[in-house]
């Protein structure tokens, strides 16, 4: 049993005001595998009150200090990488080489990538008689999901700590343990008490009392449209500031050009990882209409080919994260034949051999139009949809028309094309042929938010801009 009751709270682990202890489950067993407390409002109380007294000294403190503190959270990962990878395998289900790759790379990788920026940061700027000056916001409030969830824990603690804030975070119910162990970390690299607090709850107990905090400046929330709407409004009476980074319906334009049946695989397999439960998933495939059956084969194919599975084992695939996402995505799945698209690979009900753990057939869908339900809404499960498009004009219609704006990518082999394209989409990333880097701004338009982390990006989130005129 893993068990983490208490909450790291000015610098030590403490009780809960109120014992309220909830068990967590493991998606691929349904056992319990340990247990935490969920927090109250008075809880909150206690976290910001020490994160207010915390930023005092910690937003004065220098460049080169941070930098100190940020290579030795790096070291204190590097000695604690099995252990959270094992976290993330248990409570999300993740394949262990999943959770050992690109989980925990990239909580690694977003620490690196604070350190450089931070080494080349230039926190004040003379424009003529006026020194802008970039400060550090105050007190964050972080309130962060379960399905990357040390990368989002890794998207907003490094840069807010990089720029002089302090914080409390309320990491997602479902996936706490990983972020226990992550409070371990920041204790053991001598983080300042309160400049980091944790505390575990949900929605309507701990993560209404940050939004609606009245000595918490900002709060940077990662989650569902539905619940970073509920979080803006009970926000707006205290006038913080908000970062919403939220879902999608990425469209994945594969070019008539393109190594077809290669990139129509890749975004297959691209589809299905981590379960399909990741917001830039690229959910919405968009090929030319006179090339839909091929699409069917080798899509059919590639789906075929993720074998779902126990996550210690070798499978490609390990389950979702609960039941309810399970019986959520059961009911997309049989809306999808209701409405008419084409099942081409996977379908209702659990794989074959697999009846305890919340696994899901990889299932693809084709001849699907941009009106059906499986088309906008998020699915957040191992279901790709295939849509025909007559022309790039047509492509790019289909593609804006979501109430979503995260992620898009393009494939093809004539780059000019794919980049008159990019231009022409609304979503805040475009991956072209698989481009990828750690440095890029990652946010939505639309629906899909207005924070953007990642790199450098992500410091502008959690900074002010102070302008001291007649400075000279
Ligand atoms: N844009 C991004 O960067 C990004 C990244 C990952 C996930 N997501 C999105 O997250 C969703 C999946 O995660 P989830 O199911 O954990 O989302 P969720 O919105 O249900 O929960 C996210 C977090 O918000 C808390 N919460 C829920 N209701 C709240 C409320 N009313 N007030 C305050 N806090 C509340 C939860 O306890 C959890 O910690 C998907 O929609 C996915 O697209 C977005």
């Amino acid at each position: 049993m893993r068990d983490c009751t208490q909450f790291y709270i000015d610098g030590q682990w403490v009780d809960p005001v109120e014992e309220n202890t909830v068990a967590v489950e493991n998606p691929a067993t349904e056992q319990t595998i340990g247990h935490i407390s969920f927090g109250t409002a008075a809880d909150v109380d206690k976290a910001v009150v020490a994160a207010r007294r915390a930023f005092e000294s910690f937003s004065q403190t220098s460049k080169e200090e941070r930098l100190t503190l940020l290579r030795a959270i790096q070291a204190e990962i590097e000695t604690r990488k099995e252990e959270l990878a094992t976290a993330v395998s248990d409570e999300l289900g993740a394949p262990l080489s999943l959770a050992n790759g690109p989980h925990v790379g990239l909580l690694a990788g977003h620490c690196q990538k604070a350190i450089e920026v931070l080494e080349g940061f230039a926190f004040e700027r003379l424009d003529g008689p006026t020194l802008h000056v970039w400060e550090p916001v105050g007190v964050v409030g972080m309130i962060t999901p379960w399905n990357w969830p040390l990368n989002q824990i890794a998207c907003k603690v490094f840069p807010a700590l990089a720029t002089g804030n302090t914080m409390v975070l309320k990491p997602s119910e479902i996936a706490p343990f990983n972020a226990c162990i992550f409070a371990e970390i920041m204790h053991a690299a001598g983080v300042p008490a309160g400049v980091f607090n944790l505390l575990n709850g949900d929605g309507p107990g701990v993560g209404e009392a940050i939004s609606g905090h009245p000595d918490i400046d900002m709060v940077s929330f990662t989650g569902s449209t539905r619940a970073g709407i509920a979080i803006a409004k009970n926000a707006a009476d205290t006038v913080k500031r908000m970062a919403q980074e939220l879902g999608g319906k990425s469209p994945n334009i594969v070019l008539d050009d393109s190594a077809f049946t290669k990139s129509v695989a890749k975004g297959t397999v691209a589809m299905m990882g981590n379960s399909g439960q990741t917001c830039t998933a690229p959910s919405r495939m968009l090929v030319p209409h006179a090339r839909m059956a091929e699409a069917k084969a080798a899509a059919k194919e590639a789906a075929e080919g993720v074998i779902p599975g126990d996550p210690k084992g070798n499978a490609a695939i390990g389950p979702v994260v609960s039941r309810a996402q399970w019986d959520k995505i059961q009911g997309l799945i049989e809306k999808g034949v209701e409405e008419g698209a084409t099942l081409v690979a996977g379908g209702p009900g659990k794989p074959e051999g697999l009846e305890t753990g919340h696994y899901v057939k990889p299932t693809v869908f084709a001849d699907v139009t941009n009106d059906m339900t499986i088309a906008r809404e998020e699915i957040f499960g191992p279901v790709l949809c295939i849509l025909g498009y007559e022309d790039y004009d047509d492509a790019i219609r289909i593609a804006n028309d979501t109430e979503y704006g995260l992620a898009s990518a393009i494939t093809g082999e004539d780059i000019e094309l794919a980049r008159s394209l990019a231009k022409r989409i609304r979503a805040g990333r475009v991956a072209i042929n698989g481009g990828y880097d750690l440095g890029a701004a990652f946010g939505g338009y639309k629906k899909s938010g207005n924070g953007r982390e990642w790199g450098e990006w992500g410091f502008h989130d959690f900074l002010e801009v102070k302008a001291v005129m007649g400075h000279g």
